[in-house]
């Protein structure tokens, strides 16, 4: 394990921000894309594949569990696949890095195939919980062995003889879903997944895009989809759309930084990943969709985003957060500089992302001088509209606290430096050419 160098970055005030933002494809479909490869009989070209480093890493295992995976040109990629149930047995250990979504949806994949497989990750993915997804793969026969808690490393040995399941998710989860999804794609019959909460249905929409017999009914107990198992997926072109999570930070720092007007287009707006831009529009905030439109089977549209006004902090619904579940830090950094309190509750799971998500921002914004409470699953920032800065954020290798708290920055009396900026690679690797070219203030500290 090389050791990580932290890297710096500090965040100046900054005006005018201008020009077009191009945003990364999305990282839960670029996932998902190479997996749906891997499983499907022949070969699926990706384009605008999301080139970050979680990313990367699911390609690597894919390559690992037997299946070709190609680059061919920036973002462009082919899967030559090995069938559901085809999968090959690893050789060495699957280092899934910092990704949650990775490890999860890949331990799903292959967890009713005969084969056994050892995960690793980095600090931080060491930490999170994997229980939650060992949980239903033990129902279909797979079996593990361990740090306890379900901490990685772990090794898991997929089910020889998987029998199908039907899984009320405990947790509003899309990786706890997919794993169960994908795990269902090799158990005789039918697998059935109830969520009471709608979480990003990426799996679905590429289910039926891929062949698979998959239907979605939503009922008093909750979302139910059914999916027959041992489907023949067939081969599919998909242009990964552009990455909303990701849009989220030139949108909160022209919204910040005085004068701004820029141009985000082609993003991704599927209404389980578009709970950001709902509250922001709540907030007062000026953005425009131009040119709403379908590609991929997704919604789209070109973000226009100008400062101006005086933003209104408000209460976020509870039932909103899975739809924006990765958007709390940067909501809460632009929430410093509203008008008044703004409310986030329900959201108890930013506790175990690549951080605690809530302790990281609430000891991010004090100090930074910004007046935040701490509720054991919410928080409330207390805006002025201003904010003095000076402090230095502990990010935790989580490249959501670093992309929030540079956004910080650029509005803030005094600079604001992270104390690591390297896990932005994850999941952006273009951010600070990107943040550069639209005229923020952000430099290595
Ligand atoms: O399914 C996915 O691609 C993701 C689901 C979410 O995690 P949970 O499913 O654990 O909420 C989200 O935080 C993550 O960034 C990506
Ligand atoms: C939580 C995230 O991703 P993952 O769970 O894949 O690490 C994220 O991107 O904010």
């Amino acid at each position: 394990m090389t050791s990580h160098q932290p890297r710096p970055a500090t965040a100046h005030r900054s005006s005018g921000l201008s020009g077009s933002a191009t945003i990364p494809g999305d990282k839960s479909v670029s996932h998902r894309a190479l997996i749906f490869g891997t499983l499907a009989v022949g070969e699926t070209r990706v384009t605008g594949l999301l080139e970050g480093e979680d990313v990367l890493g699911t390609a690597q295992a894919m390559r690992a569990f037997g299946a070709q995976v190609i680059r061919t040109d920036r973002g462009a990629w082919t899967i030559h696949g090995l069938g559901v149930g085809g999968l090959m047995e690893p050789e060495d250990v699957i280092d899934c890095g910092n990704a949650g979504t990775g490890v999860r949806l890949i331990m799903g994949m292959m967890a009713t195939c005969p084969i056994s497989a050892t995960f690793t990750g980095d600090a931080s993915l060491r930490r999170r919980p994997m229980g939650r997804i060992l949980d239903p793969l033990r129902l279909f026969g797979a079996t593990s062995m361990g740090r306890d808690g379900g901490l990685l490393p772990l090794t898991l040995r997929g089910a020889a003889d998987p029998v199908p399941v039907e899984y009320a998710l405990p947790v509003p989860s899309a990786q706890v879903k997919s794993a169960v999804l994908f795990a269902g794609l090799n158990a005789p019959g039918e697998t059935v997944v109830i969520e009471r909460e709608a979480t990003r249905d990426h799996t679905e929409r590429m289910l039926h895009g891929f062949g698979a017999e998959v239907a979605v009914e939503d009922l008093p107990e909750g979302r139910v989809i059914r999916l027959r198992g041992r489907p023949e997926l067939r081969p599919q072109t998909i242009a990964v759309p552009r990455d909303p999570s990701s849009a989220a930070f030139p949108v909160v720092a022209a919204l910040i930084a005085e004068g701004s007007e820029i141009v985000v287009p082609n993003i991704c707006l599927n209404p389980t990943r578009a709970g950001l831009y709902q509250t922001l529009a709540e907030m007062g905030a000026d953005i425009v969709h131009d040119n709403p439109r379908e590609e991929g089977g997704e919604p789209v549209a070109d973000l226009r985003v100008r400062h101006g006004g005086t933003l209104r902090g408000i209460e976020v619904p509870p039932d909103r957060a899975p739809s924006m579940i990765d958007e709390y830090p940067v909501l809460a950094c632009l929430a410093a500089y509203a008008e008044g309190d703004t409310v986030m509750r329900g959201i108890g799971e930013l506790r175990v992302k690549e951080s605690d998500r809530i302790a990281a921002v609430v000891a991010g914004l004090r100090a930074n001088g910004v007046e935040v409470t701490e509720e054991p699953d919410g928080m409330i920032v207390h805006g002025t509209g201003k904010v003095s800065g000076g402090g230095t954020v502990a990010t935790h290798l989580d490249h959501r606290i670093a992309m929030s708290f540079l956004c910080l920055g650029l509005g803030a009396d005094k600079p604001v430096t992270v104390d690591d900026a390297g896990p932005i690679a994850t999941s952006f690797p273009s951010f600070m050419g990107l943040m550069h070219t639209l005229g923020a203030g952000i430099e290595a500290a």
